[in-house]
């Protein structure tokens, strides 16, 4: 079927109904009949041109003051169908305000508070501008939807497939973290997009079955998160794949009204909703109050006694819905790793952007299911995700800006239900982060003391497992130090002073003895050094011999540099590269007199070194772990034993494989150090196959023993003059098996002599067989005194040899005894 495409974008007329390029006439009854089944399932599908006439005549009409329910749009009956089975009646304000004008082909700005339905405000006009260009299965990408994270990209395509389920139009979640493959052959199948912006270009530039031409509506959800700093360069690039005539949707909660970025949609006289009250602003940033039934409160804490509030805060809501808002990833995963060796009596989770994305999923759909729980996140569960009935947000860290501020606090109080949202500020970040509130949103928040009676501090116990957990204390290193980079990377210095901190509080208060090395901080003290040095060197131009000196002075300074980042990189590597795009460090230059103030505080003033930096020791301790790192990086082969059978065969040894199985699988877990629990399983494994194997010997040895005695038995029974034939037999039985053990042939047999012991029957041998039989599961057994016939050629030398010996020492006993009794 061949796409007709529509006359212009933004203006989307009526489109020529789809010529089907078949003719009736002449052909077979059964084949009409199919054909005219197939148009009606269609035309029960598609829109009619009846239909599309009578609702496009009314949407001039649209006066957003009348519209009360949704049934006053004019939607189709597929849309209103859902909405009502989806219970949606009353449109908010923002999609009474924006629907209209989406319908009716122009491009919107939409800001609104959280939680007050931006995502039906453009899902309904992307669904029915579809719908109204009788959009099919076969005319590719109609609309793209992109979302800043994936977990919101998630809950959109929840919601399409909600009120969209009765069009016929195919949808795509585009998100990282899943199968690209997958993705790949189906995307030019989809008419309607969501996606991160990442996975967008990747495709873009990947797949060559990706057409965006068709392209006839975008959209950008949290519109001023994909199009600030972060996403800029990856936007561009997406925007400059779309056709220039398209309709452009933009919604988010603190909306840009930066001209520079509208140019780059190439907006066409766009119509604001919601900007009223936002305009107002200066700041390229236009923000909105929060939601009325949300109550806000700070407190102010220093940052070591985060934890201890955290942990008496979760204490005092255990019949809450809370979420935990966090700096970094690091932070997220440890806290919710020590807090479930702390067991607070509530369900945990953590919602963080390194987590695989099925986890990811699975977690986001956990807290939207539970009443009770807590959730430790990073930013990437601030924006637009609609977490039902969340008592408390409490953003432990502070939000690096204002609009930050309103994302994380709108997960709570959504959609007119009442929530709570505590702020953590520093001394330091208060005066600041209060007087932004203030400035920016016209808000003055209110200030809480922490009652010091209701205060438990957990820091014993965590210090307890820390000692007893090398992998949480690892977890505990990566959340200190990544707190820390963290800070040292924000813009806003005044905000965000990681001079102001006291490190070694607040690596105790996390369970740490030692503070970790900070080497991020060394370096950009360095590099700073290293820019007055040169700043010195440009104005002595003229004065060569000083110049010289100076050359000199650098020349040392950047190998003292090189050779510190060197040394630290080993571990560190992670915090020296700076990851986040949207930061400029080099602009925003660390408190030197502030760094020097501490120091002095400290006592270290004699050092040179910040004393942020704890100092380093003169040689490295070598300690197996590091030899064992060591070897692992050279890829040094242990070198393996070979056995050969008598042909010169190599014979497949099942413990070396067993090991080299493990060891491919602990360089899978662990590629540093050495894993004890995995050793200690091998040798567990080993040791029960040592068992196993000795065992099945003794219970061979065993059957072969009583098959002996019972053929004794009857012998002497049927032809009891045959005794000596019988015991040149038994003295050739003996014979056969000396040629694999000592020779015991000089000895008189032993079955005669037990014979002859009074009460030594055979009945009772019998019976101590079968109890060996019984007791054949344990490893250690004693009952090898008849085991005279043992001729198992897989039973290793030394073994033999013991056994054999044993019975030399029993047979000795017994003709002594017998001996001393004659
Ligand atoms: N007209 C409506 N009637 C009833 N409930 C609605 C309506 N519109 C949206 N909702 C519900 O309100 C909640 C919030 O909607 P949504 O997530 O779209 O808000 P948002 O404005 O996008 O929030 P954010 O700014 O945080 O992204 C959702 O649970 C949604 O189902």
């Amino acid at each position: 079927m061949q796409k007709q495409k529509p006359k212009g974008a933004g203006k989307p007329g009526p489109r020529p109904p789809k010529q089907g390029n078949h003719k009736s006439g002449g052909k077979p009854q059964h084949q009409f009949k199919q054909k005219r089944s197939k148009e009606f399932a269609i035309s029960k599908l598609a829109a009619t041109d009846a239909e599309i006439a009578e609702l496009r005549a009314k949407y001039a009409d649209i006066d957003a003051g009348s519209i009360k329910t949704f049934s006053d749009f004019p939607f189709s009956q597929k849309t209103k169908r859902a909405l009502t089975e989806s219970k949606y009646t009353v449109p908010t304000e923002v999609q009474r305000q924006s629907i209209g004008p989406a319908l009716q082909g122009k491009d919107v700005l939409g800001a609104a508070i959280t939680g007050s339905g931006k995502t039906l405000a453009f899902l309904l006009p992307v669904l029915e501008h579809l719908y109204m260009q009788k959009w099919s299965r076969t005319d590719g990408v109609g609309a793209i939807i992109i979302s800043p994270t994936r977990e919101l990209a998630y809950q959109i395509f929840e919601t399409l497939k909600k009120v969209g389920k009765h069009h016929d139009f195919s949808a795509g979640l585009i998100i990282g973290g899943k199968n690209l493959k997958f993705e790949r052959t189906r995307m030019d199948q989809c008419n309607i997009l969501i996606c991160t912006p990442g996975r967008l270009l990747q495709h873009m530039d990947e797949n060559p079955l990706f057409n965006t031409t068709t392209m006839e509506m975008l959209v950008l959800d949290e519109a001023d998160r994909c199009l600030d700093m972060g996403f800029e360069k990856c936007l561009n690039s997406i925007l400059e794949n779309f056709p220039p005539e398209r309709q452009t949707l933009l919604f988010s909660a603190t909306q840009t009204n930066s001209l520079a970025d509208l140019a780059r949609l190439n907006l066409k006289e766009p119509v604001y909703v919601g900007y009223e009250q936002a305009s107002k602003q200066t700041s390229s940033k236009a923000l909105l109050a929060l939601p009325e039934l949300l109550q806000q409160s700070y407190v102010v804490l220093p940052l070591e006694e985060k934890i201890t509030m955290l942990w008496s805060f979760i204490k005092n809501h255990l019949k809450q819905k809370i979420i935990v808002f966090v700096a970094s990833c690091k932070q997220a995963k440890y806290l919710y790793e020590i807090f479930c060796k702390l067991r607070p009596g509530v369900g945990l989770l953590a919602l963080y952007g390194t987590l695989h994305q099925d986890r990811r999923i699975a977690i986001y759909e956990d807290f939207l299911r539970k009443s009770h729980v807590v959730m430790f996140a990073t930013d990437v569960a601030s924006r637009g995700l609609d977490f039902p009935a969340v008592n408390w947000v409490l953003q432990l860290d502070c939000p690096e800006d204002v609009a930050q501020y309103i994302h994380r606090a709108g997960r709570s109080a959504r959609n007119k239900t009442r929530g709570e949202c505590l702020l953590v500020l520093t001394p330091n970040e208060e005066k600041h982060m209060i007087d932004a509130l203030q400035d920016q949103l016209n808000l003055s928040i209110r200030n809480v003391q922490i009652d010091p009676k209701k205060l438990f501090s957990p820091r014993v116990k965590i210090e307890a497992f820390l000692a007893q957990f090398p992998e949480l204390r690892a977890s505990a290193q990566r959340a200190f130090l990544s707190y820390l980079k963290s800070v040292f990377l924000m813009r806003n210095k005044r905000l965000f002073n990681v001079a102001s901190l006291n490190l070694d509080a607040y690596a105790q208060s996390l369970g740490l003895a030692v503070t970790p090395r900070v080497p991020f901080i060394r370096h950009h003290w360095l590099q700073k050094q290293k820019e007055q040095l040169q700043q010195q060197g440009e104005k002595k131009d003229e004065d060569e011999d000083e110049d010289v000196e100076v050359e000199q002075q650098k020349q040392q300074q950047l190998t003292n540099f090189a050779s510190d980042s060197e040394e630290s990189g080993d571990e560190d590597d992670d915090f020296i590269k700076i990851k986040r795009r949207d930061h400029d460090v080099e602009g925003a230059p660390v408190d030197l007199a502030a760094l020097d103030a501490v120091r002095r505080a400290t006592g270290d003033e004699d050092e040179e070194e910040t004393p942020l930096v704890v100092p380093k020791r003169e040689a490295k301790l070598v300690t197996k772990a590091a030899l064992a790192k060591k070897a692992l990086k050279k890829q040094l082969q242990v070198n393996s034993k070979l056995k050969f059978d008598d042909e010169g065969e190599t014979l497949a040894d099942e413990r070396n494989q067993m090991k080299a199985l493990a060891t491919n699988k602990s360089q899978q877990d662990d590629d540093g150090g050495i894993n004890l629990m995995l050793s200690k399983a091998l040798l567990n494994e080993e040791d029960q196959y040592d068992k196993q194997r000795f065992r099945e010997l003794v219970k061979k040895r065993h059957k072969l023993q009583r098959e002996k005695l019972r053929k004794k038995v009857e012998e002497q029974k049927s032809d009891g003059e045959d005794e000596n034939e019988e015991e040149e037999q038994d003295e050739m039985a003996v014979d056969s098996e000396s040629e694999n053990s000592v020779d015991l042939s000089w000895l008189p047999d032993p079955d005669k002599i037990y014979n002859k012991k009074p009460g030594s029957g055979v009945e009772k041998q019998q019976s101590a067989d079968e109890q060996d039989d019984v007791e054949d599961g344990d490893s250690d057994d004693d009952n090898d005194s008849g085991s005279d016939d043992d001729d198992d050629n897989d039973e290793p030398a030394f073994k033999k040899s013991r056994i054999t010996q044993r019975l030399t020492l029993l047979d000795t006993e017994a003709i002594a005894a017998n001996l001393l009794a004659s």
